[in-house]
């Protein structure tokens, strides 16, 4: 039998870290021998002689976590949102020069979000008019999630492939953020609502029709079976990968 797979929690007295350090205990062929949090010493990564670290703490310090994890040659699951084109960009740069090493970056971890986005981008080339509605627990510190943004950026190239222009829309005049944020070109709308956990709709329109795709994951566990895909995957994927549908077999 091969040897577990060694991970370290960063983030893990959160709501997120906490689910995961009980599903890499509860897991086969994987060995929980870091648990980190604010003002613990990333060291203790390395020390531990983790091969793998989970990153669910708070956007204004995953980029700096993936780096040191990078030069530590450890291999990084990331499910922190916060990111864009320009932080994943010196991810990218900094893994050429780590031959060998993983970061897998993933807005949601959720098996249905991560289908639910794959068969949006498979409806946009269809349908005239598309809005992304995003609705959180009130804790939640960042608008819109970066699950909505992955989405909107996805639909966005889809349409553009498929030579649609832009999204109708007649407003000229409204009350600042009424119409949401624009990603690319796609609105995107954010609800903070107690009792709720996290959930997605993206509505497609044409005339005389709506599809809706609709996400809920109604608990937090709802995230792992794609943490421990991704943990039990990374060490294959050198270098960056955004998105768990690259490891769905869903494409980009
Ligand atoms: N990809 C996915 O599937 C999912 C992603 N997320 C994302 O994961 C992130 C965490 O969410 P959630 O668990 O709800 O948030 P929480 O606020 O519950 O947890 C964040 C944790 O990180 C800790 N933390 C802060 N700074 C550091 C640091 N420098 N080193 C180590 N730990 C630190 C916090 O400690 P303290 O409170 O003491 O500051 C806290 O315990 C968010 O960005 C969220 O959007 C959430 C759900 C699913
Ligand atoms: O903060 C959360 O809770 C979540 N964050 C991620 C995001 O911003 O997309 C994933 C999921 O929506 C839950």
């Amino acid at each position: 039998m091969s040897e577990p797979i060694r991970v370290a929690v960063l983030g893990a007295s959160g709501r997120m870290g906490a689910t995961t350090v009980r599903a890499v205990q509860e897991a086969e062929g994987v060995e929980l021998v870091a648990a980190l949090d604010a003002g613990d010493d990333l060291r203790a990564v390395t020390d531990a002689g983790a091969h793998v670290a989970v990153d669910f703490t708070v956007p204004s310090v995953t980029e700096e976590h993936v780096h040191r994890l990078v030069d530590a040659g450890v291999h990084a699951v990331v499910g922190t949102t916060g990111w864009d084109d320009v932080s994943l960009g010196r991810v990218r740069d900094h893994l050429t020069r780590a031959p060998g090493v993983g970061v897998v970056v993933a807005p949601n971890f959720a098996l249905g979000a991560v289908l639910s986005m794959a068969f949006a981008r498979q409806a946009a080339r269809w349908f005239e008019s598309v809005e992304v509605v995003e609705l959180h627990h009130p804790d939640k510190v960042d608008a819109p999630s970066g699950t909505a943004r992955h989405t909107a950026q996805g639909i966005a190239r889809a349409r553009a492939a498929a030579g649609l222009g832009p999204v109708p829309d007649a407003t000229t005049q409204s009350l600042d953020g009424a119409r949401g944020a624009d990603v690319d070109g796609v609105r995107v709308h954010a609800v903070r609502l107690r009792g709720l956990v996290a959930h997605e709709e993206i509505l497609l329109g044409n005339p005389g029709e709506m599809l809706t795709i609709r996400h809920d994951s109604f608990d937090r566990v709802s995230f792992m079976p794609g943490v421990l895909l991704a943990v039990r995957r990374v060490a294959d994927r050198p270098g960056l990968t955004v998105g768990l549908e690259d490891l769905l077999d869903l494409g980009a």
